[in-house]
């Protein structure tokens, strides 16, 4: 029997264009001889849909599509739909309103509904807040021949149901296990329909407890991902299959939508080997197809085709320029150098290389006549004071100001482009070069920021060469370098490493062997910029703890870990 895992990129809330994709796929699949399509989780409206799962009208208008959906699919291919359904007994018992469901559409109806019954809640996960778990695993029965009992069973399961191998994790992390209870049904294989984030090397994670899961009940299983950007979240696809011997059998693409067929083989009860695509080899391969895809969907699902951004000549500012060049095209990228009359001569020098290198375009806008008429308006009031941070700032915020002024008028995007040992100490500026509608580096640590430039330029010089050696700076006054500020940023990204993804204490950090009052700095620094943070446009997440949906610190608040 064939399978095949519609590996899509749905656009929340649009059920017109996501019913379509399926539809194509279902069609397409047919074509092929297949029998059974597995799309994504929430595949008809897209994950995560968040807060849109109160509307009433988007749940009632999601279901109506689901039904002209099943009248349409080809007839002879059985399609599982992710969809949030309605619990019946929500209004009389006070529980959640919804299912995170999977229904299976079959000769013109919806065959069999399927619940997801863990719901993760932890980082970016917020599913209890609006579902139900579903009380039992099923199965779905499909039929292979008119013969009577040609038939085989399908255990479906909706993604975190699959996330408790309690031997993989070492504990058990839920008490309800579905794995193990379609083992026990006695089901031929175990499908997944999933939604999961991106982040570093996530996917040898999951093969590693997927195949550890195929292998210890003995049970094939096909795994759906979805792709695409939604927000700050970035879906990788990678959608896999394995053989009861916890084999991976089948790999569909990275970052890509993709359709792969595979095959059960009904006599020897388990997949057949079909083509695997490889992994990328280097973390910064991977990082950067996730990037681009997050900038590329942010934009085209906002409804933008074109960005702008500050070049510096400095390092970040050139990462997120390339990354751009790739998402949108470098005719949709514009490139505005604002010297002061702080900035170096390199400053323009190699921002105009790496415009050249590019090929995109570029404006240039001296800001030395608007600060003077800024400085002059607040003499009055500043009068007595000396040059400072108020003075620093202010060619921030003019950059900011006229990169907004440019994106309103001919309908920008303006990419900001902090990174994450920046956002994370607060090394930034209010309404200054935090202004943007996407944040496309907030998540990348400094010394990720140069691996990545590194291994951008190992073909050719994409990045200017003085760009990845030059000392990093601000340029807000004369002569300033990041590390007069701030420790190298070897020590602040460990640092920020242990303190914000790995949850470390201070004590922690310290006895790990960092200095004691450095240790005390970052961490104070950190506490503090949380105001920040708030402020900042949502960022694209690569890492096990963003900035973003899975970081919920109070502002106002006394707590320091010291
Ligand atoms: N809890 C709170 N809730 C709400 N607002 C709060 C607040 N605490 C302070 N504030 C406000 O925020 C202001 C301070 O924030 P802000 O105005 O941003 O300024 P601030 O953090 O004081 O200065 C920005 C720092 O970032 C550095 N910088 C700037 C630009 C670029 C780069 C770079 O490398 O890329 C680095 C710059 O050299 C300077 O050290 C305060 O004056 C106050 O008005
Ligand atoms: N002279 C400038 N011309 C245009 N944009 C600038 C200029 N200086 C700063 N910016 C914008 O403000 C952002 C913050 O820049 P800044 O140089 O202060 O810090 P940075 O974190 O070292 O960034 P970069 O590595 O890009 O220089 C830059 O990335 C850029 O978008
Ligand atoms: N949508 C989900 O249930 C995702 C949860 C899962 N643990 C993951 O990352 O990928």
């Amino acid at each position: 029997m064939k399978i095949a895992i519609a590996q899509l990129n749905p656009t929340i809330g649009d059920l017109e264009k996501n019913a379509q994709q399926i539809l194509q796929a279902a069609q397409e699949a047919e074509n092929q001889g297949v029998r059974l399509l597995l799309t994504p989780e929430l595949s008809l409206c897209g994950y995560p849909p968040k807060d849109l799962l109160f509307n009433h009208s988007f749940i009632q208008k999601m279901n109506k599509k689901l039904e002209d959906l099943a009248a349409r699919i080809p007839k002879n291919i059985a399609v599982l739909v992710g969809i949030a359904t309605i619990n019946p007994y929500a209004s009389s018992s006070g529980e959640k309103p919804l299912f995170n469901s999977a229904a299976c559409l079959e000769n013109g109806e919806i065959k069999q509904i399927f619940s997801k019954r863990l719901l993760p809640t932890y980082d970016v996960f917020d599913e209890a807040r609006y579902f139900e778990p579903g009380e039992e695993s099923e199965f779905y029965k499909i039929q292979l021949s008119s013969e009577k009992d040609d038939y085989l069973s399908i255990g479906v399961t909706i993604c975190e149901d699959l996330w408790n191998d309690e031997l993989f994790w070492g504990k058990r992390q839920y008490l309800v296990n579905p794995m193990k209870d379609l083992t026990n049904l006695g089901v031929d294989f175990i499908v997944n329909l999933s939604a999961s984030p991106y982040r570093v090397s996530k996917q040898k994670l999951r093969e590693a407890m997927l195949s550890h899961s195929a292998k210890h009940y003995n049970i094939p299983i096909v795994y759906a991902n979805q792709i695409g950007g939604n927000d700050d979240l970035i879906f990788d696809g990678n959608s896999v299959a394995f053989n009861r011997e916890g084999t991976v059998i089948c790999r569909a693409k990275s970052f890509e939508t993709d359709l792969v067929i595979l095959e059960f083989d009904p006599e020897k009860q388990d997949l057949l080997p079909t083509s695997i695509v490889s992994l990328p080899e280097l973390e910064e391969a991977e990082i950067w197809s996730a990037l681009v895809l997050g900038v590329k969907d942010y934009t085209n699902k906002c409804g933008f085709t074109k960005v702008i951004l500050g070049l510096s000549g400095g390092i970040d500012s050139s990462l997120v320029a390339a990354i751009a060049t790739e998402a949108v095209g470098k005719e949709n990228v514009l490139g505005v150098l604002m010297p002061s009359p702080f900035s170096s001569e390199y400053s323009i020098i190699d921002a105009e290389k790496l415009v050249n290198n590019l090929g995109i375009k570029s404006e240039q806008l001296p800001i030395v006549e608007v600060m003077d008429s800024y400085e002059e308006l607040l003499k009055p009031i500043f009068t007595g004071t000396s040059f400072g941070i108020a003075e620093e700032n202010l060619q921030s915020r003019i950059r900011g100001t006229l990169l907004m002024a440019i994106a309103n008028k001919f309908g920008y995007l303006l990419l900001s482009t902090g990174n994450k040992s920046e956002m994370a100490v607060g090394y930034c500026t209010l309404y200054g070069d935090m202004n943007g509608g996407l944040a496309v580096i907030a998540d990348v640590p400094k010394t990720r920021v140069y691996s990545l430039c590194h291994w951008l330029n190992r073909n050719r010089e994409i990045i200017p060469y003085n760009v990845l050696i030059k000392p990093p700076s601000a340029e807000l006054k004369p002569d300033q370098l990041d590390q007069d500020s701030l420790p190298p940023y070897e020590i602040l990204d460990d640092i920020i490493e242990r303190f914000v993804n790995e949850h470390q204490s201070s004590t922690e950090i310290i006895q790990a062997g960092h200095d004691p009052i450095v240790v005390q700095q970052v961490v104070k620094l950190i506490t503090r910029a949380e105001f920040k943070r708030k402020q900042a446009p949502p960022g694209l997440k690569i890492t096990d703890r963003a900035f973003g949906t899975g970081w919920r610190m109070p502002i106002a608040s006394r707590w320091l870990d010291q």
